[in-house]
């Protein structure tokens, strides 16, 4: 069998450096274990950029071959048609959606580029794997240099319903180009199904099997491949020295208040000011937990040449500020708000010692944070996993507290249920999803892929 050859816009780095993202995260783990190429961005802006010198760096069994972008790919790539125009629809923000056709033509120059960068690297028997929204066309450019290798695509982000995907200006052709894939992946069975009825609905598509489709004279697999984590490695992060240290530091601040930690990019997809809200609406409903309960929201930048991702970090701060000035004692502040990322060990250990994770994005691909605060419970003592109903991670870890992330009262109740909940429920909640998460952990994730696109 030939090589794996993993494409991604983000690439790496190898080691945890608390810079967030799942899609890198995953990826990390998979290509330890599996060993192969992984070619994507280097994150660098340069003159050159993808005409520059490939930079290969090579770590054990994984190579890293990333090249650079030019200013206007970056912004006409990343910042525009990725970012500004597919980010939010595929989120099913019509209303932050951007259509400008240099953004468009910057996309397509890029995923042409990456091609072309991209093709030396294959040999016969290879097979290439492509992640995320950042490429959706780029089989079909490498298909037209004559590439007839297997590929694979995994969306990492949702797809909305058909009705809001025909707001995206020529979406045929976008979706065409997707079909050049062997393999389509998606997180959750509500984003295959919303690609199924889009190929039917727009493009005369037919399903010729359970797994597989018949469009724009292609056979392809469309199928869900909910993504996992290393779940026992994470569920011995806690232990480590970092993630002691960092549960010792909260159990110093905290005594015998308890805890509820938010982990999110600033990104208006998470609901955070929701969640603040929510907060905010249990300490007025039920104000016992006035100086009992604080939220510590990690938050670390995301995107931030973006207006959206500017606009709803002041609006954060405003409202962190906000119900502090109204609820604060002087020995007790409502919401701790943490504008910088933290190593994964870190994390781990503030998961620990958080009586409850509050996950509630208003659209969300998977959500690995859900899964890690999980992996990182004290089987003895675990806490409460309160998980908005559109995470993907809601379809398998429906043990979880479900809420509805616009429903300020309802996930005030939940909060206040969850903090109430006795030990015998907190623990049965648990098993069963740290044995769901320990079943379909990103090996499983990337096996099960790999073996589809094997053919
Ligand atoms: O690369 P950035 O623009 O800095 O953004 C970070 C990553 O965000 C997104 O992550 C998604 O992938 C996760 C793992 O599958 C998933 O759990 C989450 O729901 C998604 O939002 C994005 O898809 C990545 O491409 C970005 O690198
Ligand atoms: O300060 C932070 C915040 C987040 N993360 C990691 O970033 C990933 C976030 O993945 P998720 O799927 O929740 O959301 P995304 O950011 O990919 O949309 C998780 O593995 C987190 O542990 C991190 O390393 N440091």
């Amino acid at each position: 069998m030939g090589k794996l050859i993993v494409v991604s816009n983000r690439v790496g780095p190898l080691k945890d450096t608390g810079k967030a993202g799942g899609l890198a995260v995953a990826l990390v783990d998979v290509l330890r274990e599996r060993g192969g190429v992984w070619f994507g961005w280097s994150g660098q802006v340069s003159e050159e950029g993808t005409f520059g010198e490939m930079k290969r760096q090579k770590s054990r069994n994984v190579e890293l071959a990333t090249v650079d972008m030019n200013k206007a790919d970056y912004e006409e790539f990343y910042a525009g048609y990725a970012n500004r125009t597919l980010w939010p629809i595929l989120h099913y923000r019509l209303d932050l959606a951007e259509f400008d056709r240099p953004y468009e033509q910057g996309y397509r120059r890029v995923n042409e580029r990456f091609a072309t960068r991209l093709k030396p690297l294959i040999e016969p028997g290879d097979v290439v794997w492509v992640h995320d929204y950042h490429f959706f066309t780029l089989a079909g450019q490498l298909r037209a240099m004559g590439v007839e290798c297997r590929i694979g695509f995994f969306l990492h982000i949702p797809f909305p319903s058909p009705d809001i995907i025909t707001a995206l200006p020529r979406h045929t052709a976008l979706v065409r180009s997707m079909l050049a894939y062997d393999v389509i992946g998606f997180q959750s069975n509500r984003d295959r199904n919303h690609f199924i009825e889009y190929l039917i609905q727009e493009a005369g598509g037919e399903r010729v099997g359970e797994d597989r489709v018949r469009a724009f004279g292609r056979e392809v697999v469309v199928k869900a491949f909910p993504i996992g984590i290393d779940a026992e490695g994470f569920s011995q992060f806690p232990k480590s020295p970092e993630g002691r240290r960092q549960s010792q530091r909260i159990k110093a601040i905290l005594g015998d208040r308890a805890q509820i930690v938010g982990v999110d990019r600033v990104d208006y997809s998470k609901g955070i000011p929701h969640r603040f809200r929510a907060f905010e609406r249990l300490l007025e409903d039920y104000p016992e937990n006035r100086g009992r309960v604080s939220l510590l929201q990690v938050a670390p930048p995301s995107r931030s040449e973006l207006d959206a991702y500017v606009d709803i970090q002041r609006e954060l701060e405003h409202l962190a500020g906000q119900i502090n000035g109204r609820f604060a004692d002087v020995d007790w502040t409502p919401i701790r708000f943490i504008m910088r990322g933290f190593p994964r060990k870190a994390l781990a250990g503030l998961y620990r010692s958080s009586r409850i994770a509050l996950v509630t994005p208003l659209r969300d691909g998977m959500n690995l944070v859900a899964k890690e605060y999980v992996a990182a419970q004290d089987p003895e003592d675990p806490g409460v996993l309160v998980l908005s109903r559109f995470a993907g991670a809601a379809e398998e870890l429906n043990e979880s507290v479900i809420v509805n992330p616009y429903d300020t009262e309802e996930v005030a109740g939940s909060l206040q249920m969850a903090l109430q909940m006795p030990l015998d429920e907190r623990k049965s909640r648990y098993e069963a999803m740290f044995n769901k998460i320990v079943t379909n952990d990103a090996k499983r994730w990337a096996e099960s892929f790999l073996s589809y696109l094997s053919g």
